[in-house]
């Protein structure tokens, strides 16, 4: 924990704030059962580039450049409407107090929350960032048809471990990918014949995913990422991984390539035990949610998380 921070943070100054923000995080999904996965992943977004600091939300405008038309945010990350609601609640109950920032990690603990999954402890006093990074969103956010060795430089560059990264990747128990994000596994790897000569199980998965994402059109066409339960956060996650039943690249890759003996196991240990991967989970989020925070006087609370107050 950075020791700016606090659970009670905002207890004297808006004691409503988590309340106000579980209820909205609670109706949205009521409405559109998607959008938790999407709220969920909008967090991680962020941490990623330039740290927790709410850049992700910022829309371009003369001044600034923003992260939503970078290669993995454009046409895939949602959930926009549902911070500008809350933000626009908090704002009225109490103006400029609660950042973006800390909006962001609460919606994603209230999503996995709301999905069945672990709830934990939300560390809260992130300041809103003044700046975003197109490039940096670029960089840093892992992209689908990683390696192994690439997730695991690619976390370690957030500091965060082995642990954390198969701990995380489970959140991918909920909510869907577009065709476009693992089309080129599907089709570069192996012909027909090839994929008729592994097991039938496997063969099935991968002849249905080709008939929903045929080899050109339907980018845009959704699939879930758990396909046995895509809209409860649980541990069918990683007993898809150990069946070859992942949907993307780096999914696979956490069980398919040898070297890694650890990452193999924590996949192994959390198929096995649900309570484990939740704990887990918990912590990595904890951590996932520190990375590199704005504190004190550093940055700003923004009035409205899109734009940068002026
Ligand atoms: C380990 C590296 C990761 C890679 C390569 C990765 C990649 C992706 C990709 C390609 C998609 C589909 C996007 C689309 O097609 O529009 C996706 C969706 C998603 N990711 Fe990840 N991700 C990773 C880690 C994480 C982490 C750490 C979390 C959160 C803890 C997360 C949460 C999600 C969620 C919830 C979705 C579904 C979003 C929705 O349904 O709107 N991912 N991810
Ligand atoms: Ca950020």
């Amino acid at each position: 924990y950075d020791p700016l921070l606090s659970p009670d943070y905002y207890s004297e100054s808006c004691p409503l704030a988590e309340e106000i923000i579980r209820q909205n995080v609670e109706a949205a999904v009521y409405q559109d059962p998607t959008l938790a996965a999407s709220l969920l992943r909008l967090h991680f977004h962020d941490c990623f580039v330039l740290g927790c600091d709410a850049s992700v939300l910022l829309d371009d405008t003369e001044i600034i450049v923003g992260e939503k038309t970078a290669f993995p945010n454009f046409n895939s990350l949602r959930g926009f409407e549902v911070i500008d609601r809350i933000k626009y609640l908090l704002e009225e109950a109490c103006p400029l107090t609660v950042s973006c920032a800390d909006i962001l990690a609460v919606v994603a603990r209230d999503a996995v929350v709301v999905r069945g999954g672990p709830s934990w402890e939300v560390y809260m006093g992130r300041r809103d960032s003044l700046k975003a990074s197109l490039t940096l969103a670029n960089q840093m956010i892992p992209v689908p048809n990683s390696t192994l060795d690439m997730l695991i430089a690619n976390f370690q560059a957030q500091g965060l471990d082995i642990e954390d990264l198969v701990a995380l990747s489970g959140g991918h128990t909920i909510g869907r990918s577009r065709c476009v994000s693992f089309k080129q596994r599907l089709y570069d790897q192996q012909t027909e014949e090839e994929l008729y000569s592994y097991a039938d199980r496997d063969y099935v998965f991968q002849r249905s995913l080709r008939s929903v994402c045929p080899l050109s059109g339907r980018d845009d066409d959704v699939v879930p990422l758990d396909f046995k339960t895509s809209r409860r956060f649980d541990n069918l996650y990683y007993l898809n991984l150990l069946k070859g039943l992942g949907l993307l690249q780096s999914d696979r890759a956490l069980v398919s390539e040898g070297p890694e003996e650890a990452v193999w196991q924590l996949v192994w240990a959390f198929a096995a035990d649900q309570e484990l991967f939740f704990e887990h989970f918990a912590n990595s989020m904890i951590k996932m949610g520190s990375i590199n925070l704005l504190t004190g006087s550093e940055g700003e609370i923004r009035h409205n998380c899109r734009y940068l107050n002026l």
